[in-house]
């Protein structure tokens, strides 16, 4: 009777592609030497409810999901149903999870107190991102920041346990609902993404250990809004263009990032007259994707300061945004600081 040894693959990683994200989980909660299971676990219930919205996104066209719910959330914009649905999942798979004590939304006006006593995690969130992309079919996404709460578990949710900058998230990361869904997330060490595999309804790890070329020849700005650039941007954007860079822009922060972490390259959202803070927000957009693209060996900015060292002063506060390949990003900063005082 022949016997042969298996052979694992030759990586020597603990896990390979292929890994299911919740062996993954298991696996990394080694990273955490005092880990109770409980970020692993909130981990698991966003892969739930991105599953969920995963399936809503894909039929959005089929059923009545489509289209404005008839509402207008904090920011002012019009809320599409998908924007609702997906808050509504977010919302319940984190209440029932029962590691969270407070939520952020984009979707609600104010902080959500889940009134659960045993909670030590505060979650903030863009429960669906890209909402301008929803109906007409093109990647949208989800973004997502957990914090640790800063007071006594089941003490009276404070602004300390809310307002904490970007340095002290302990994950973050996003869903893409794109030609394939992905999550991709980091705890502090390292960035990794997993495909979703519908048929078996799997998250698989194929994106490990992800590290942003340091240099690229993408940009991603919405150049629609050029006249209202300060003369840095558009003289870094002139110079992009005489460099021949590709100029790739879906409209999706979630998307433009995700394209531009792997191949290399920036994505910029200055201030501009019509938002004078620029357009994305601080707590649950910029502050998940700076620890991912810094988890990656790229940069985040607002152009003076990194995203993750902004002090928040609002929940739905929003900030310029600078973020991707190293090279790219620092000339950016370059020529903006050399305009800083030219008011156009
Ligand atoms: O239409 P604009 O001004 O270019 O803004 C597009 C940006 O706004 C956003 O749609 C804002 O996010 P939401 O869709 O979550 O509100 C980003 O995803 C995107 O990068
Ligand atoms: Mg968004
Ligand atoms: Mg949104």
């Amino acid at each position: 009777m022949k016997i042969l040894p298996y052979q694992p693959d030759q990586s020597g990683l603990a896990y390979s592609v292929g890994t299911t994200l919740d062996r993954f989980i298991k696996l990394k909660q080694s990273d955490f030497p005092f880990a109770s299971g409980e970020l692993s676990q909130l981990l698991r219930d966003i892969a739930l409810a991105s599953k969920i919205v995963n399936r809503e996104t894909n039929r959005a066209g089929l059923s009545n999901i489509g289209g404005a719910f008839g509402q207008t959330n904090v920011q002012g914009e019009e809320q599409q149903k998908l924007d609702v649905i997906a808050n509504i999942r977010f919302i319940r798979a984190l209440s029932k999870g029962g590691e969270v004590c407070a939520i952020v939304s984009e979707e609600e006006d104010a902080v959500i107190d889940l009134q659960n006593k045993s909670g030590k995690y505060v979650v903030a969130i863009d429960p669906l991102d890209g909402s301008s992309n929803i109906d007409v079919n093109i990647s949208i996404g989800t973004i997502f920041s957990i914090y640790r709460r800063k007071t006594p578990i089941g003490s009276p949710i404070q602004e300390e346990d809310i307002m904490q900058p970007g340095t002290e998230q302990v994950a973050s990361g996003y869903v893409l609902y794109g030609s394939s869904t992905m999550l991709v997330y980091t705890t502090g060490f390292g960035v990794n993404g997993f495909t979703y595999e519908h048929s078996l309804g799997e998250f698989f790890l194929s994106h490990p250990s992800i590290q942003a070329p340091k240099n690229g020849t993408i940009y991603s700005i919405n150049e629609g809004t050029q006249e209202e650039w300060n003369s840095g941007i558009k003289e870094y954007i002139d110079a992009c263009k005489s460099a021949n860079f590709s100029a790739r822009y879906i409209g999706s922060l979630v998307a433009d990032f995700h394209r531009n972490l792997l191949k290399g390259g920036i994505y910029l959202y200055p201030a501009t007259q019509k938002n004078p803070n620029g357009k994305l927000r601080l707590m649950y957009e910029a502050n998940a994707l700076a620890f991912i693209a810094e988890q990656a060996g790229a940069i985040a900015t607002d152009g003076t300061k990194r995203i993750l060292e902004i002090q928040p002063t609002s929940l739905h506060q929003r900030t310029p945004l600078f973020i991707g390949s190293e090279i790219m990003v620092t000339e950016a900063v370059e020529h903006l600081k050399k305009h800083q005082f030219s008011i156009k």
